[in-house]
């Protein structure tokens, strides 16, 4: 079994002295692909993404089952920058909007050059080192072209590929110009398989390859629901390290000035632009206007992690982000309140005890392929948590139920969500929460791995999922 991916289970930096440090490389695609150990025998093969990675790859320094590929720094930086993050992942959470629309120009073909010569370096080293017959799972959009190109090199295996992100609707995804559209969806299509996090994403997908290729043909489509890893966020959660974080954010946190406790309002997200972190962060602001009781008895503790900071549009968010917390805190804070404490680096013990002090979570995607966040709350969080939900999140299918449903883009309709979830009663939230849980947990990252493997040993020609 071979996996592949952009992003790999391991990244190394390069020490003052010299030396190489490990650490477990980031992402919701790595967490849901942490079911496969050393022990599995699989090899995973990944692209070297940082001046760590490239000197790990060079001095020959590396984990078992890990084939990383130093591909050229320019053209990694191309098609990852340049085609993935800025086209496709736009097109497909829909965010391009004036003046952002894009330009399909000359220097979008000369990274779309790049972007095939990234996927078929994944292709190549897959033909190479796949025994026969040998089952392969490629990951995601930064690998759309993979499927078809390996089908070609070694017609013998079986492979599947699953997308970790939204799929565009037809009338969406058409904005790519006619041959670039047809080329992912024929690449997409070599492979026997294709999984997706929702029905919503599936259906998607199969819309426009009616509409673009004349249909899915032989291969097969699937949905897994990646759920979050109960057993090992909940060890994780009660380390020491997250101790100390917890008793650090408490005393950010404060209590109110009658000595009650302050309830949370807690979010975790990259600083990525389909996160919709601007227009929370204007609800909150709403629900202080609108219910001044919360003054002083409440705090948005928001981490915002950087991603992707070499691209202009998200070096702009994160300060948009930054921005509006301080001014929040400057036009209502008070001398013993903070109303909105936002850290911005990643800090996953840190995460955690957010999770845990939860009240609220407020996860308000635009679009989300599933949103891990939404589900790992609720089982991590102490006394239960209320979750106010994008009804654009992935995850919205499996817990819309025993959400609070927001539209992303109505600061009015989440600041109202965000004043229910304060008011419910601890009984009430605390019964949401357990079945939150439930739901969330419903498939964990080991068997949403096994299930995918299970469906595509199947076999190529059977029936449709
Ligand atoms: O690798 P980066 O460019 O730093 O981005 C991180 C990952 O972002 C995306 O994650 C998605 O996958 C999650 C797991 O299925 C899902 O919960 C989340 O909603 C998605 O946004 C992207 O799809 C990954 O490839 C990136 O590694």
């Amino acid at each position: 079994m071979l996996v592949a991916s952009n992003r790999g289970p391991v990244s190394y930096e390069v020490r003052e002295d010299g030396s190489l440090h490990s650490k477990r490389g980031g992402g919701g695609v790595v967490s849901g692909l942490s079911a496969i150990g050393p022990d599995a025998g699989a090899l995973w093969v990944c692209s070297a993404l940082s001046d760590g990675d490239r000197e790990a790859v060079r001095r020959g320094v590396g984990e078992d089952g890990v084939l990383m590929l130093d591909i050229p720094a320019g053209v990694h930086a191309d098609a990852y920058n340049g085609i993935a993050n800025s086209v496709l992942w736009f097109v497909h959470h829909m965010l391009y909007q004036t003046p952002l629309e894009p330009v399909f120009d000359a220097e979008f073909r000369r990274q779309w050059a790049s972007y095939e010569t990234y996927n078929r370096a994944f292709a190549e080293a897959l033909a190479g080192r796949a025994a026969p017959g040998a089952a392969v799972l490629v990951q995601d959009y930064h690998l759309t072209l993979v499927p078809g190109m390996l089908r070609e090199l070694r017609p013998d295996l079986r492979i599947g590929h699953f997308s970790h992100t939204p799929w565009a609707p037809p009338e969406y995804f058409r904005m790519l110009p006619d041959d670039i559209a047809g080329q992912v969806l024929r690449g997409m299509l070599g492979a026997d398989r294709l999984g997706f996090l929702t029905r919503r994403w599936a259906d998607a997908f199969e819309a426009c390859c009616d509409r673009f290729a004349g249909g899915l043909g032989d291969t097969r489509v699937g949905v897994h629901g990646l759920g979050a890893d109960a057993d090992f966020l909940r060890a994780r959660s009660h380390q020491p390290d997250v101790a100390e974080r917890m008793a650090a954010l408490r005393d950010e946190i404060g209590t109110a000035a009658d000595g009650s406790a302050r309830r949370t309002i807690v979010r975790v997200d990259r600083t990525e632009l389909s996160k919709n972190i601007v227009r929370g962060l204007l609800a909150y602001r709403q629900l202080l206007d609108d219910h001044p009781e919360w003054r002083d008895r409440v705090v948005h503790v928001a981490f915002a992690y950087p991603s992707r900071q070499d691209l202009a549009v998200y070096r702009d968010y994160t300060a948009e982000v930054q921005r509006l917390a301080e001014e929040i805190n400057s036009g209502y804070g008070t001398p013993t309140w903070t109303p909105v404490v936002l850290h911005v680096k990643d800090d996953f013990a840190r995460s955690l005890a957010a999770y845990r002090l939860a009240d609220v979570a407020l996860v308000n995607p635009i679009r989300d392929g599933m949103n891990l966040v939404a589900k790992e709350v609720p089982v991590v969080s102490d006394e239960g948590c209320v979750l106010v939900l994008s009804r654009e999140a992935g995850a919205f299918e499996e817990l819309g139920e025993d959400a609070l449903a927001v539209n992303p883009y109505d600061v009015i309709g989440t600041a109202q969500a965000l004043h229910e979830a304060l008011s419910m009663g601890p009984e009430d939230r605390a019964e949401r929460s357990k079945r939150l849980a439930a739901s969330a947990t419903a498939l964990p990252p080991t068997q949403w791995f096994l299930e995918q493997l299970s469906a595509l040993e199947e076999g190529r020609a059977s029936e449709p999922d």
